[in-house]
């Protein structure tokens, strides 16, 4: 491993390897989706690429592919060459000809898998500090026989880890204030959502929660706000009987356990975006009063509609839970653009610099 600073040459004298940055995976992800794109624009930026050790696990042979195609498109389009970049080629005969942009298919699904795969075992190792995931499409991995519903399932189970979540992290360029949202329930049907929370699982999710505020952001007393479920939060049973069955008493419960967090909730969930909204565009006179630190949506899209709307640019999603760092842009394939050179890179650029940060805070 040369994660450290030193290592043996054959002879057995000692190198010192001063490199103290950051060493993170980058995988691929599908590569018949922007993925790859996003990635050779990110790693053209020296602001990316100063703050740490990049390893590109995928294949040398379909980035050189995305390369030559976007670079014929783009001249002037600033793009990593892949001879410049460290790779980690993972072998898989006879790719070239399976993969074609926009087409997500069972050896797109294959290989994004192998690629994910191959970092989580080498970061597992200590070989890498962080992974940074390039977006996968879930239906090619089920079309390539994997039955996950997405990385993070993946991530967890090769962790070795049941308690785990899904953040979504955001910095307004507008204000710098930071939106994080945790989703308590992830990649389940709407039909679902009601039967799978519990006062249990939401316990998980709020200690996760906090846990991440405090040791990865450095909020010793985090401020939290906890979506209700139904319209009006349910308008004292009328619209819904969860909030007064149980999130409610929940919600007492942890304020008695929890002295060390402000919690809020259940607020009902058409209005716990307005503020966040206005500390984000930054016209809300004093948002440091007004909003959260952390905010925890009961389901995947009353999370993230917010969190795109405001911020699909930019939002990170990252794995908390996790024995090393995480992180992915929010966004997915985008077949409908892949291989068009218009995919935008900024939230690959911010989820390379999140993994930065996170390995700094937990080293
Ligand atoms: N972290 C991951 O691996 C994620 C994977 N996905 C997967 O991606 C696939 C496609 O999902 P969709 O819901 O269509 O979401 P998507 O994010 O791939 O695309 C939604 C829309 O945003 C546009 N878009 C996305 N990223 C962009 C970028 N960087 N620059 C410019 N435009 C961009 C697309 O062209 C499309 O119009 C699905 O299989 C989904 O499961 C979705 C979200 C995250
Ligand atoms: N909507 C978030 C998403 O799809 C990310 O999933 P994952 O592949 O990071 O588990």
């Amino acid at each position: 491993m040369k994660t450290k600073q030193s290592f043996f040459t054959e002879s057995g004298s000692i190198l010192r390897n001063d490199d103290l940055r950051p060493c993170l995976a980058v995988t691929l992800g599908d590569p018949a989706g922007i993925g790859p794109e996003v990635i050779l624009k990110a790693l053209a930026d020296p602001s990316v690429t100063q703050s740490c050790r990049v390893t590109v696990v995928g294949s040398r042979s379909l980035l050189q592919k995305t390369y030559s195609h976007l670079q014929k498109m783009l001249p002037d389009e600033s793009l990593a060459h892949p001879d410049s970049l460290s790779i980690l080629d993972v072998d898989f005969p006879n790719l070239d000809g399976e993969i074609t942009f926009g087409c997500g298919n069972a050896a797109s699904g294959a290989v994004s898998f192998a690629f994910l795969e191959t970092a989580i075992a080498k970061t597992l190792t200590n070989e890498f500090q962080g992974i940074v995931t390039g977006p996968i499409a879930k239906s090619a991995w089920q079309a390539a026989g994997h039955d996950y519903p997405g990385q993070t399932e993946l991530l967890a189970q090769m962790s070795g880890v049941e308690r785990f979540g899904m953040l979504f992290v955001a910095r307004s360029p507008h204000t710098g204030w930071t939106l994080r949202t945790l989703l308590a329930t992830t990649h389940i049907p709407l039909c679902q959502v009601s039967e799978v929370l519990t006062p249990e699982l939401m316990s998980r999710k709020l200690d996760l929660l906090v846990e991440c505020l405090q040791q990865d952001f450095g909020i010793a007393q985090p401020r939290v706000a906890v979506a209700g479920l139904n319209p009006h939060s349910g308008e004292q049973g009328k619209l819904g009987i969860e909030e007064k069955y149980w999130l409610n008493p929940w919600l007492e419960w942890e304020r008695k356990r929890r002295s060390d967090l402000v919690l809020d909730g259940p607020i009902p969930p058409d209005t716990m975006w307005v503020k966040p909204g206005q500390a984000w565009f930054g016209n809300h006179s004093n948002s440091s009063l007004s909003t959260y630190d952390g905010y925890l949506a009961l389901y995947h899209d009353q999370g993230l509609i917010p969190v795109k709307l405001m911020a699909f640019d930019r939002a990170i999603n990252t794995t908390i839970g996790l024995p090393f760092v995480r992180t992915s842009p929010d966004h997915g394939t985008a077949f409908d653009i892949a291989g068009k050179g218009i995919a935008n890179p900024t939230s690959m650029k911010a989820a390379i610099e999140l993994a930065v940060e996170l390995v700094k805070q937990r080293s």
